[in-house]
């Protein structure tokens, strides 16, 4: 598993680490984890660090004293190494002193503009910022950032991209986009959740002795394959159908058929032993799914279930979505609200609940449930999904380029979802991922568990099934079992 942690957090761990080590140890191990990396880039690159043209944009703080360090240990390797100091007066001296010791020079007391030394480097370091920024990038930052992005050079972004908020993913006006960020001690929110991740590249996580001073609970975790493979139900030899669980699918209308179908095709693929359809698709679900039990009169009269999905496709008509939404909301077992479900939710009817509630908004229907624009949801995804949690009193997962998931405790770590590809952006695939994660929570998983492991199988199915090419929401479905398989291990 991935953690990320605050920066509050990271602060304080760094603290007590750097009471117990001598001066500087910290930001050299940091910046020898960078060089390394630098290293290994611009022998990708050019063959060899040597005659390399490094360029270091160094701001006022302790990231560009990692960027010098950096720097000078790159110089102590033959690469050509320039600074560009952002405040010339409050650079990190003792690393200004080593890099010049190594034998770097100053490029912003030349005659050669700032932005024409950038515009010639192999690699870029980003040492404007890191867990100090606040706010976008300042104006004198921002012609040398986009003379490195148009320069073709390697950009590596030291800690963060500088501009990014580390602790919400959030970017207020201008950031660096890196290729590669190197990040120390520990992952940050900020590094996991878009908009800012899309800025930060492929990153790697430089261990500077910090681990064992973080807090158990983490701020966000990443689930990955064993974690995933480890919630995955696993039916006993003795198991039937009604012992596996039962998931009843409220979806369709006459308007949209073709969500009921991609709901149970989903479902079928969960883990739970026998899916019950309610709803007018009946007979386009029978056709094309004859597994299916499917009836016509309300869900409360359908029989046992032991979680329900409803919304999907059930369309806007007045007097037939609702009561459905009501008669699933009042039975006693766990529920997913998706879509057209999600339209007329009353958060105290949630709250008011016996059984866990998951709701599985994308940015639109979360900003509609918020009643705030929806940019303001896609900007700032963590506080949108942690706030719908805490107002619903419901496990929230929010689906987008980044999903996360959040539960009513605040407390607890916010899970985001690695897998998935944009193409998974497909009309349906919502539909799919409410059937299948309706049917881990009918096999008994916790909510929260339920909605990371259907979004990971979901995101892996699409990816599997896509390598590239766009792909439809039937065929994620198809591709579910070769994902749960995978997860395990087994193909
Ligand atoms: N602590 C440790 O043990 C270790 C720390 N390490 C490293 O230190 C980094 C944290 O260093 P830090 O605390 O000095 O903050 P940092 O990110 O350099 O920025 C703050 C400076 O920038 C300024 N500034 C703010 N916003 C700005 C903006 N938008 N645009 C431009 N400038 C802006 C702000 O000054 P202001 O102008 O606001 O007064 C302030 O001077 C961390 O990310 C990691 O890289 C590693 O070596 C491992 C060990
Ligand atoms: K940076």
């Amino acid at each position: 598993m991935r953690t990320a942690y605050r920066v509050e957090t990271v602060r304080n761990a760094e603290r007590e680490l750097m009471a117990r080590l001598p001066e500087g140890t910290l930001m050299r191990r940091a910046a020898a984890g960078l060089a390394a990396t630098c290293a290994g880039l611009l022998r990708d690159r050019r063959g060899r660090v040597s005659g390399a043209r490094v360029v270091l944009l160094v701001g006022s703080g302790d990231n560009g004293g990692d960027a010098l360090y950096a720097g000078a240990l790159l110089a102590g390797r033959s690469a050509r190494v320039s600074v560009v100091r952002l405040a010339p007066a409050r650079t990190h001296a003792a690393g200004l002193a080593a890099l010049l010791d190594a034998g770097g020079r100053i490029a912003d007391a030349t005659d050669t503009p700032a932005d024409a030394v950038v515009a010639g480097a192999d690699l870029v370091l980003d040492g404007i910022t890191g867990i100090g920024g606040h706010g976008g990038l300042r104006p004198e930052a921002v012609p040398l950032v986009r003379a490195a992005r148009a320069s073709g050079a390697v950009v590596v972004a030291v800690d963060l991209p500088s501009g990014v908020t580390a602790d919400s993913g959030e970017v207020a006006g201008e950031a660096v986009r890196a290729d590669v960020t190197v990040t120390f001690g520990t992952y940050k929110p900020g590094l996991l959740i878009d908009p800012a991740r899309e800025h930060a590249g492929v990153l790697r996580l430089v261990d500077i002795g910090l681990g064992p001073l973080l807090p158990p609970v983490p701020d966000l975790e990443v689930l990955q394959h064993a974690d995933v493979a480890r919630l995955l139900p696993e039916p006993a030899g003795e198991s039937d159908k009604y012992r596996r669980g039962v998931i009843g699918i409220v979806a369709g209308s006459a308007r949209y058929p073709g969500a009921a179908v991609l709901a149970v095709a989903g479902a079928l693929r969960g883990g739970a032993g026998a899916v019950r359809y309610v709803g007018p698709g009946g007979d386009a679900v029978i056709a094309r799914f004859p597994e299916t039990l499917v009836h016509e009169g309300p869900p409360s009269k359908a029989g046992r279930v032991q979680a329900w999905a409803v919304g999907p496709g059930l369309g806007d008509e007045p007097g037939t979505a609702e009561p459905l939404a009501s008669d699933v909301l009042a039975s006693d077992v766990p529920v997913l609200v998706d879509a057209d479900g999600l339209r007329l939710l009353d958060a105290a009817t949630v709250r008011a609940r016996s059984a866990p509630t998951l709701l599985t908004p994308h940015a639109g229907e979360a900003a509609a449930l918020l009643g705030v624009p929806r940019e303001e949801v896609e900007a700032g995804r963590l506080a949108a999904v942690r706030e719908l949690a805490s107002r619903y009193g419901a496990t929230v997962l929010l689906k987008g380029s980044t999903t996360l998931i959040a539960t009513p405790d605040p407390t607890a770590p916010v899970r985001v979802n690695p897998t998935g590809t944009p193409w998974l952006a497909t009309a349906g695939s919502g539909d799919i991922l409410s059937g299948l994660a309706g049917s881990l929570l009918a096999t008994g998983l916790p909510t929260h568990d339920a909605a990371a492991a259907a979004a990971y199988l979901h995101g892996l199915a699409a990816r599997l099934k896509s390598r590239g090419a766009p792909v439809s929401a039937l065929d994620v479905a198809d591709g579910l079992p070769a994902a749960w398989r995978n997860v395990r291990g087994e193909a």
